[in-house]
């Protein structure tokens, strides 16, 4: 023999957490000649503030992904059929060096973006939504945001630390990455820190529409009003998992009771049909948290959705 065998990847280089099945059972980007939706994953989890472990989310979500089927019934669609749809696997996000960590996040991205591609992400923690935002200004300029979280994360600085999973958003303000007529934050509950948090974030141009007015409201003027609002901007989605109530997802790391059920979060992302989703993620799974896959199944069916929706776009 004369070249060496081929051995596991480099573990200095490649993080062990890196994964290699795909979302839904799809082709990798490596497969295809191009696609126009692609799935990324981001196994970055060194900017939380409690429990750590959401690292290991793209591999759970791709794992609750392998039950999906190609017809959506809920949007009458096929999704995998409208566009080419690839996984493009994980961005190997340095875990000591989160501005590096950024950096990698931002440049993986826009490859993407920039080829006119949508893009769903899985994190990850929270602080990831930060260097896809500038990917996204940088292609189409400040975007319209959908936040859904039980928290505002737009608070300042944790120990100092301006990049970590409570922040993000407060951050594109800050750096203009975000249409401030368009910006909505849904599903907020829980204690905070202070009143304060409330008015800044609101200084910041969000428009909070908490569980509270969810359950009164009911989704679907909620999401009604949301359609209407968004039009056709270009919108970017954020789902942090915790939106969800911790019976419906107890796999992550800064769980707040009182929650969305699953069923009405899905409801609320088909009524988003038409919306121009330029890019979308869903955060802060944590496995080790979780029980018979319920937060990563939830996470693969919320996914599933999103694409469809990418996928129907022209
Ligand atoms: N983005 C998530 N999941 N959590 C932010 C919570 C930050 C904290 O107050 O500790
Ligand atoms: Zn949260
Ligand atoms: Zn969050």
């Amino acid at each position: 023999m004369d070249k060496e065998p081929l051995g596991p990847p480099n573990s200095l280089v490649a993080p062990r957490f890196l994964t290699s099945s795909t979302f839904a059972r799809l082709p990798s980007t490596d497969e295809v000649k191009d696609a126009q939706v692609i799935i990324l994953g981001v196994p970055f989890d060194a900017g939380v503030s409690y429990r750590p472990g959401a690292r290991f989310g793209p591999s759970a979500i791709r794992q609750g992904s392998k039950l999906l089927r190609p017809y959506n019934p809920a949007l009458d669609t096929y999704p995998f059929k409208n566009v080419q749809v690839a996984d493009d696997g994980d961005v190997a996000v340095n875990p000591f060096n989160i501005d590096e960590a950024l950096g990698q996040i931002e440049s993986r991205v826009s490859e993407h973006v920039r080829r006119g591609r949508r893009v769903l992400t899985l994190g990850g923690d929270h602080t990831i939504a930060l260097p896809i935002l500038r990917s996204m200004a940088a292609h189409y300029g400040s975007v319209a945001l959908l936040h859904f979280d039980a928290h505002l994360d737009t608070w300042d600085t944790y120990f100092g630390a301006p990049y970590t999973h409570g922040t993000p958003f407060r951050r594109a303000f800050e750096e203009n990455l975000l249409d401030s007529q368009r910006c909505f934050h849904l599903g907020t509950r829980g204690p905070l820190y202070d009143r304060s948090d409330l008015d800044d974030d609101e200084s910041f141009g969000f428009r909070v529409i908490g569980v509270s007015e969810v359950e009164e409201r009911g989704w679907r003027d909620c999401a009604m009003q949301l359609r209407e609002e968004l039009d056709d901007a270009p919108l970017y989605v954020s789902i942090d998992i915790d939106v969800l109530d911790p019976a419906f997802a107890p796999g992550t790391g800064t769980p707040e009771a009182g929650g969305l059920t699953s069923r009405e979060l899905l409801h609320i992302l088909r009524a988003l049909q038409g919306a121009n989703i330029v890019g979308a993620d869903i955060v802060e799974v944590a496995p080790a948290y979780d029980h018979a896959e319920i937060t990563s199944i939830a996470a693969a069916h919320l996914g599933y959705e999103l694409v469809s929706i990418m996928s129907m776009l022209k």
